[in-house]
């Protein structure tokens, strides 16, 4: 057990502690930290860790707001060294009674997707990693051996490109139900999670439907044009069952020095058409 930046005691989040969360805040917000140097408020490029001051100042003004933190690896991986240092702090930080996601879509030969799953579990203790499940069982295994740890699967994606593959025909049903459905077989509820597009809006019931006792993480809302309520009417299950990630329409909110209590404004909205529906 180990202890965060905000004092709080490390360990691993079970679903009840993530339904817990969700009920005591009556929310189902995501804030994705997709941290961008070149979007984050000049004055803050004068800090030693402008990635980590930025975050920092975003955690603390959100945390109110959002049941998850999701960090997507890419934007911390492209600065390198220092980058992984900030994705370090980052973590470190976030209190540890919110669900954390590393959004790095891995997956590869068992013995690779190991290794993969120790970085992200161990390495660094997020709660969960997201996964594209294309090479299979064997890919997607290594990552659900860890107790209380969550591998998020690729469902069926928010970009345009998911139609090249996602929706084909298979036996007459699109890829992503047998993905869905053959993915769900290898693990639970308790440590298996879907991505679900928001734009995907002709889908999301059918894909509850199919899967009516998992999780999903569920992006796209904002900047790419899901809503909040779609999502809601077409997804929400008795445990809740989504979490909704808000990446750019949240930290991007402002840019300059007030930029802090522009995502604060922006989470709060989000958590208000949330609280509807909890
Ligand atoms: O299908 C997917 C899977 C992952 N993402 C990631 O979610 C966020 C969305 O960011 P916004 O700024 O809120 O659009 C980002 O990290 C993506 O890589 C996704 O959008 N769609």
């Amino acid at each position: 057990m180990e202890t965060s930046g905000n004092g709080v005691t490390c360990g691993d989040m079970k679903r009840a502690e993530i339904v817990s969360q969700i009920h005591q805040k009556k929310s189902v917000l995501c804030v994705g930290l997709d941290t961008d140097l070149t979007k984050i408020p000049s004055h803050l490029l004068q800090e030693e860790d402008p990635v980590f001051a930025f975050n920092k100042a975003i955690i603390d003004a959100t945390q109110e707001f959002a049941v998850s933190y999701k960090i997507n690896t890419a934007f911390y991986e492209a600065q390198g060294l220092k980058g992984w240092q900030s994705l370090e702090r980052t973590l470190a930080y976030i209190p540890r009674n919110i669900f954390t996601i590393a959004d790095a879509k891995r997956g590869d030969i068992g013995n690779t997707s190991t290794q993969y799953a120790k970085t992200f579990f161990e390495t660094y203790e997020f709660d969960s990693v997201t996964i594209a499940p294309y090479m299979g069982k064997d890919s997607v295994a290594p990552f659900l051996e860890f107790r209380d740890k969550w591998g998020i699967v690729l469902g069926i994606t928010s970009n345009e490109g998911s139609l090249d593959f996602q929706h084909l025909l298979v036996d007459g049903r699109p890829l992503y139900e047998h993905v869905l459905e053959r993915v769900a077989s290898w693990g639970t509820p308790e440590n298996i999670m879907f991505v679900v597009g928001a734009t995907r809006k002709e889908q999301l019931a059918h894909v509850r439907s199919l899967c009516p006792d998992h999780f999903f993480l569920i992006p796209g809302v904002g900047a790419q044009g899901g809503d909040v309520d779609t999502v809601c009417r077409n997804t929400l299950n008795s445990d809740a069952g989504v979490l909704i990630n808000v990446s750019r329409g949240v930290i991007y909110a402002g840019n300059d020095e007030h930029f802090a209590e522009a995502a604060a404004a922006a989470a709060r909205q989000y958590q208000k058409e949330m609280s509807v529906y909890l």
